[in-house]
This record gives C-alpha cells, sequence and structure tokens, in this order.
C-alpha cells in the first residue's frame, strides 16, 4: 500500500524520502584486520513509508540507522534525508530516534519528560506541535503521566519515549529494536500503539526489528540484510491492508509474508555461517 506523503514537512525540507546510494561502511579492528560493516548498500525510501530493516545479528542493521541518521558517516557512497545530507536533516529537527532503551531522566515526571525535547528544541516553519497529554493518553499513559519513570513497568517506560520521540514530529523517524526488552504481549499493544501514532504523524520511519512477525504486521516494505559483508539482499513488499490489529497475525495472508520473510532470513544466517565458517569464525 502505498501512503500519501504530509503535504509539508514539520522541519520545512521539501520530503521526507531517504535514498542511500552503494554506502561503504568499513571498521578497523584491533588486530589491523578490516570489517566491512555495509558493503555497497543501495536503499531508497518513499516519504511516509514504513520500513522495517531484518537480518542476523552484526549484519549492520544499527550501522545503517546509525548512517542514515548522521550519527556516522560511510566511507563511500551518500546518503540524503529529506533531500539534503543527515547532518542538515538532524539540524533542521527532521529526525527522530528511538534506542533500544527508554532513557527517560529519572527525576522528572513522565510528563515533563516527554515535553522537554520540545520545549529545548527550536524549531523554523514548524507545524504546531501535538498535545502530549493527548499522545500520552492515548498511548495508554493516562494515569502515569505524573509518576516518575521508575515506577513504570519496563514496557510503559519504552511507550513515554516513543511518545516523546513522535512529539517532535519528526519528518523521518529512526528505531533501533525499541521492543526488544518486552514481553511478546507487551509488544503486541505496542506495535498497535506505534501504528496508532505513526497513521497521525505519517513519518518516514526505519525500524531495526529481529522479529519477522513484527517486521510484517508494522511495514509497508521489509529489507532482508545479510552478513559477512553487510548488505541488502531483499526488499519484500508488505501489501497487507492498514489498520493491522493484532487479529490480522492469525491470517494466512500474513503468514504467507511471515513466511516469504523467514525464508530469505534463513538464507542470510546460512549464508553468514558459511562465510564465518570460511574465516575460521566460531
Ligand atoms: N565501532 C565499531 N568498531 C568496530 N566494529 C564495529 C563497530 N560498530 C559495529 N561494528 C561491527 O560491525 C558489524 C555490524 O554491526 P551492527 O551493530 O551494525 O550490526 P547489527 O546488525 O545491528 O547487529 P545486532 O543485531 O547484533 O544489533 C558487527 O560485526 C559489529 O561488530
Amino acid at each position: 500500500m502505498t501512503l500519501a506523503a504530509p503535504s509539508k514537512l514539520g522541519s520545512g525540507l521539501v520530503d521526507a524520502s531517504i535514498d542511500v546510494t552503494g554506502a561503504r561502511r568499513t571498521y578497523e579492528l584491533p588486530d589491523l584486520s578490516h570489517l566491512v560493516a555495509l558493503h555497497d548498500v543501495d536503499l531508497s525510501i518513499e516519504s511516509g513509508t514504513f520500513v522495517s530493516v531484518i537480518g542476523p545479528s552484526g549484519c549492520g542493521k544499527s550501522t545503517l540507522l546509525r548512517i542514515i541518521g548522521g550519527l556516522e558517516q560511510p566511507d563511500a557512497g551518500s546518503v540524503t534525508v529529506c533531500g539534503v545530507s543527515p547532518k542538515e536533516a538532524a539540524a533542521a529537527k527532521a529526525l527522530g530516534f528511538v534506542p533500544q532503551t527508554p532513557a527517560l531522566l529519572p527525576w522528572l515526571t513522565v510528563l515533563k519528560n516527554v515535553t522537554l525535547p520540545t520545549k529545548v528544541n527550536k524549531r523554523r516553519n514548524r507545524t504546531p506541535l501535538p498535545d502530549m497529554e493527548d499522545l500520552l493518553r492515548k498511548a495508554g499513559l493516562g494515569d502515569a503521566m505524573h509518576k516518575l519513570p521508575l515506577q513504570l513497568s519496563g514496557g510503559m517506560q519504552q511507550r513515554a519515549a516513543i511518545v516523546r520521540a513522535f512529539g517532535l514530529r519528526p519528518d523521518v523517524m529512526l528505531m533501533d529494536e525499541p521492543f526488544s526488552a518486552l514481553d511478546e504481549f507487551t509488544r503486541e499493544a505496542l506495535q498497535e500503539q506505534l501504528l496508532d501514532l505513526w497513521e497521525e504523524t505519517r513519518s518516514t520511519v526505519v525500524f531495526v526489528t529481529h522479529s519477522v512477525s513484527e517486521a510484517v504486521r508494522l511495514s509497508d516494505r521489509v529489507v532482508v540484510m545479510a552478513p559477512r559483508p553487510g548488505r541488502i539482499v531483499d526488499v519484500i513488499d508488505v501489501d497487507l491492508p492498514r489498520p493491522r490489529p493484532a487479529a490480522l497475525l492469525e491470517s494466512p495472508e500474513f503468514h504467507h509474508y511471515e513466511g516469504a520473510v523467514r525464508d530469505r532470513l534463513r538464507e542470510a544466517f546460512e549464508h553468514g555461517s558459511r562465510a564465518g565458517a570460511a574465516k575460521g569464525d566460531q
């Protein structure tokens, strides 16, 4: 399903697309050998699309996310976000980031945590910011907004972190395994809330995950990566209707896409193991 792009971006930039062309990232290791974390990666993401990135551990998912976010530079190739360099996009406050752990400030209430970035970040040409209390209520945190993070479960803290990130109305949202520490049911509930928030904001999302069902449920497209060297081996379009309630996970159509992603992922794992064995890895 192709989603309509927002008519005007909050950051004032033109179009919330992402273009990665021929990106390569090599790390020098302590023994002076080189590890190719990303090898000639090409990826085009249309504005307003939800894209998941999945692949075996060490295949370069987080490296790709960091490069898109401007936190690392590729050794070769180019990256544009909203038509400009990642650093320019970050400076225009077009980028949002949700890490694996919520990283809330422990001495501030949930409400103060989520409103702090909107007070700190001065933005030009921005569309009005959402009512954060309303967003917290929609995320099921209505009764928790005046509590401190330590009084909340891990799932509630991560929900607050997601509200905080979406509250800035970023044009592009980068999410690095935000639900990895949560149990399956909390995870499913948060997927639903994330989709609700995304329906409102229509940010372009790049979401790193190890879960096949999570990738299929959330995404318009699933990018499958393989390691040694880190690269994209397939991009699978998920043509399922939205909204996608939990009941959809039981449907034959959903299982079809899960099977397709799992097959490609299995190949990526097998290739990674062969390449590792050839190099003498354990
Ligand atoms: N700063 C660094 N210095 C050296 N090697 C690095 C560095 N950052 C990442 N790597 C290596 O690059 C490869 C890709 O790492 P990356 O974290 O992008 O993988 P990933 O797919 O996100 O893994 P995971 O699923 O385990 O989080 C890995 O082999 C990792 O050890």
